[in-house]
């Protein structure tokens, strides 16, 4: 037979046959060789099914070998095991079947069937190339309350999309709520002798792959029911405080290291959960003096008296002292600060120098509607200090605002955390969380009056904010609380053991007018800390409101 004439470029070659069935043969072999791979990535990637067909096949052939009875054994072996495991550890069962099934289930018959109609109808299909670009759903998973969908996004995305379709999703797939979450999944803190191998495998299991995010949707709302308080924790972490329940039935955790937190809500929404949510998870560090809380309740005890024993220092019926309490906490950050400075960059506490925390009720109550405007400069200037020096140094404010405005609260910006519960307009909502957290899901304005408690908070690596309830602490507990967990008497001495004296507060600039310490920020001490210039710009120096912007 003539040998095969190949086109080279413009000539005409001939081939011979040798070569050509060579070259054949390694095309088939490489087309083969990537079949192959392709079956084992899907055969790994669909591993259920693959086990569940060789069940059913094994199954087939054991009923034409030995007809029914086999299987009768195994379906009463099965539920006789499900029985035992259900009686002796139902948690178990649920998370390690239960849910799978849910979640196998809910894959297929309520997402995968609708995916493409639900992605075109919320406009999160791409067109390319005269074709369609879907998003990937990768894989479901089901908790008692949510169901999480791992999702790919086409080229030419980013989550901003996916925030703006989340309540159109929500609906599609009858749910109530979606949220997007698009941070880097976390890696589960590993110890113990295997901890480098695992550590190992989680980062390439948890390495970061911008392309993907979650979508949560809350099948059953926990939410709406009272989150009862959680048990009192034998040493607090402060990196960890358990304060409340999230949608997805874990527990909120709040971190209070190194922090000041703020808490922002309508009247009756619940601030006050907040604080002894906070308290509650403190108490056995309060008892032991490794925490000393100084509460302030310009609403003249309503909120705070009831826990009175829990407070190494309370004020609620003189403004002036509560100015001097501060001032007092300002003289301890500075005395710290000379202790600590070129040692340490983060405050430890220990019973000696414990963690100081200052919580205010009604922050706004302090700031703006105080009517003595020597009072409220020398408070704002207090508060100032310690919100931009005092978190390093064990001295951590925690307040609570029914109005976010920068006008009313002149501070606001100096909170690293906070906490958004039911807000009665629409644009506190960023002002408190941040630009944008509302268009990212942080509906707080959307609370109803029925839900106290419920708030949108921001957990940590996570651009989008999370709804969580807190504990809701009954009257009878906190006086249990207070009884069971007293601050011990203090033992610092005051740092400030000067009688006060009244100064003429109009011609000295560094009075109170009510014999108290002011930090003026100018002319400025020697060693002094000065306040940044926005604080400046926000302060009311003159006795007159800053009317500057809202924001
Ligand atoms: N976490 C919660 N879970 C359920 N109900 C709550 C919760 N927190 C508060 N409530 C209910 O809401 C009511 C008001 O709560 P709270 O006093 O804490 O609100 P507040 O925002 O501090 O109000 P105010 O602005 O008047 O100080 C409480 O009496 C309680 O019945």
């Amino acid at each position: 037979m003539r040998a095969p004439l190949v086109n080279f470029r413009r000539f005409q070659v001939a081939a011979p046959w040798p070569l050509v069935w060579t070259v054949t043969a390694l095309f088939l072999l490489a087309r083969l060789a990537v079949a192959l791979v392709r079956f084992v990535v899907v055969a790994v990637r669909h591993w259920r099914m693959v086990l569940v067909v060789a069940v059913v096949l094994v199954a087939v052939d054991v009923y034409r070998s030995y007809g029914w009875w086999p299987h009768l054994l195994v379906a009463v072996t099965v539920a006789g095991g499900a029985g035992v495991w259900w009686w002796r550890g139902r948690e178990s069962l649920h998370r390690l079947v239960v849910l799978r099934l849910i979640g196998l289930w809910r894959r297929w018959w309520v997402y995968r069937r609708q995916w493409h109609e639900v992605m075109s109808l919320c406009g999160l299909v791409k067109k390319y190339d005269g074709g369609e670009k879907l998003p990937v759903l990768l894989s479901v998973r089901c908790t008692h309350a949510t169901d999480e969908l791992l999702v790919r996004m086409p080229r030419g995305q980013n989550p901003e999309v996916y925030h703006k379709a989340a309540r159109d999703l929500a609906h599609s797939f009858g749910s109530r709520h979606c949220r997007v979450r698009s941070g880097r999944p976390i890696a589960p803190p590993r110890s113990g002798r295997l901890a480098w191998l695992l550590r190992l495998v989680d980062g390439i299991r948890f390495r970061d792959r911008p392309r993907r995010l979650r979508l949560v949707f809350i099948r059953r709302d926990p939410l709406r029911q009272i989150v009862k308080p959680w048990p009192v924790p034998s040493r607090p972490d402060f990196t960890a405080l358990p304060v409340g329940m999230r949608e997805d039935l874990a527990v909120y955790a709040l971190r209070l290291l190194a922090t000041h937190v703020l808490i922002g809500g309508a009247t009756r929404m619940g601030k006050g959960s907040v604080i002894w949510s906070l308290l509650r998870a403190l108490a056995s560090g309060i008892r032991s003096g490794l925490v000393r809380v100084w509460a302030i309740d310009p609403k003249g005890g309503m909120e705070l008296a009831i826990g009175r024993a829990l407070f190494s220092r309370y004020v609620d019926d003189d403004w002036t002292r509560m100015a001097d309490m501060l001032d007092d906490a300002v003289a301890r950050m500075r005395a710290r600060q000379q202790v600590l400075r070129g040692k340490v960059r983060v405050h430890t506490p220990t019973t000696d120098e414990p963690l100081i925390v200052v919580v205010i009720d009604e922050i706004a109550a302090l700031l703006a509607f105080l009517p003595d405007s020597d009072l409220r400069t020398r408070i704002t200037q207090a508060l100032g200090l310690l919100l931009t020096q005092g978190a390093g140094l064990g001295v951590l404010v925690v307040a609570a605002t029914q109005d976010p405005r920068k006008e009313v609260v002149s501070v606001r910006d100096f909170f690293p955390t906070r906490i958004a519960l039911g807000l009665t307009e629409r644009s506190h909502v960023d002002l408190l969380l941040g630009e944008g957290a509302r268009d990212r899901g942080a509906l707080a304005d959307q609370i109803p009056l029925s839900a106290p408690g419920v708030a949108y908070v921001l957990l940590d690596g996570q651009p989008e904010p999370a709804r969580v309830r807190f504990s809701f602490i009954p009257d009878d507990v906190i006086r249990e609380m207070a009884a069971t967990f007293p601050a011990p008497p203090e033992t610092q001495p005051d740092p400030d053991p000067t009688p006060a004296r009244p100064v003429p507060a109009a011609r000295n600039g560094n009075s109170n007018g009510a014999g108290g310490r002011t930090y003026r920020p100018s002319p400025p001490k020697q060693d002094a800390p000065l306040l940044p210039p926005s604080l400046l710009n926000a302060l009311d120096l003159n006795g007159t409101r800053n009317g500057g912007d809202p924001r």
